[in-house]
């Protein structure tokens, strides 16, 4: 069964386009991560999901339940870690833990659900004021796991989180995914996610602009590399020939040194050949990989031609925007 499906799924406050023609399916099952920047739509995606604010224009549904419509069952079916969730500072952690298993009128062990998020009976007694940031988010985690819910949505869950605590997140998200359950999880740091997502769907200002695999988006970006070239004398000569070669583009020259980007590997000992029989003699060569993170940093800083490396796979982006261009609010 498709655990959330979304068809244009478009929201505009006023002139702002929220989030724009959105259209998603993810598998139940699955760890999807939900990747974009601070005001990229992605909280604004989930609160539509859940029913908490209505679309302009386009579907989704939740489980296989409308999400508008079916929204009362859709509640009892998923669990929710909200972004910058506050605890009750007097209550325990058991209290809180038995506060949600009451909500999804469930029958569980408090202690249970503790265990499972990695907080003791000791933790569960002690007022949850004095937890750390993150007891907290283990404490926010065993509540959305009340009532064992089929889709867990995670909105930001590495926020405020040290690298432990993020760890921590990690191996929660994991051992959940082993039970069976779906989590959709947002973030704005492609490194929180890449360890434990099946697939992530990258957005920016709304648009959803890549849909893949971690190992997908590897390889949409794999063999780009910057080559750094010095030599014995001036290379402004060979700038040319290099600019030439298949594959190779961006080519600077300041004095001894030259600089290419290079698209295919195979085009990488074509430029040291290229130098070479222009008759310089080379003194050293350095090759930088382009990772995904820096990538990824690139493209969510607006970067267009980024963009489109990885948008790819994300065939119907230009369709959506032309069809949802105009009759929304
Ligand atoms: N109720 C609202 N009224 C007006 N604008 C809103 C409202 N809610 C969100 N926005 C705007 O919609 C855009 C998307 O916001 P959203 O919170 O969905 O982004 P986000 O990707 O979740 O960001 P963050 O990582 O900061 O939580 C932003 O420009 C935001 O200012």
């Amino acid at each position: 069964m498709t655990a959330i499906r979304t068809d244009g799924l478009t929201k505009r406050f006023g002139d702002l386009t929220a989030v724009s023609g959105l259209d998603l399916e993810i598998e139940e099952g699955e760890v999807f991560g939900f990747l974009g920047p601070n005001g990229a739509g992605k909280s604004t995606t989930i609160n539509m999901l859940l029913d908490f604010t209505r679309p302009t224009a386009g579907s989704a549904t939740v489980l296989g339940y409308d999400a508008q419509t079916g929204s009362d069952e859709i509640s009892q079916r998923v669990g929710i870690l909200p972004e910058g969730f506050s605890v009750y500072d007097r209550l325990t952690g058991r209290k809180h833990i038995e506060f949600a298993i009451q909500t999804k009128g469930a029958d569980q062990s408090p202690d249970d659900l503790l265990a499972r998020v990695g907080l003791s009976p000791e933790d569960g007694d002690r007022a949850a004021g004095g937890y750390s940031k993150g007891m907290r988010q283990r404490l926010a985690t065993g509540m959305a796991l009340a009532g064992d819910p089929d889709l867990l949505i995670m909105d930001e869950p590495s926020t405020g989180l040290d690298p432990t605590g993020i760890n921590e997140m990690q191996d929660l998200v994991r051992a959940e995914a082993e039970r069976g359950t779906t989590v959709f999880f947002s973030s704005h740091i492609l490194e929180h996610v890449e360890s434990v997502c099946d697939r992530v769907g990258i957005l920016r200002a709304g648009e959803l602009i890549a849909l893949d695999t971690i190992d997908g988006l590897r390889e949409s970006v794999g063999g780009g590399a910057t080559m750094t070239i010095t030599a014995a004398s001036a290379l402004d000569g060979v700038v040319d020939a290099v600019a030439a070669i298949d594959g190779v583009s961006n080519v600077t020259a300041t004095g001894h040194r030259l600089e290419a980007f290079v698209e295919r590997p195979a085009a990488k000992p074509l430029v040291v050949t290229t130098v070479a029989d222009a008759g310089v003699e080379l003194t050293d060569l350095r090759i930088e990989e382009t990772s995904l993170e820096s990538m990824f940093t690139t493209l969510i800083e607006g970067d267009e031609a980024a963009a489109t490396t990885l948008a790819g796979d994300v065939e119907s982006a230009p369709d959506r925007r032309v069809a949802n261009a105009g009759g929304d609010e």
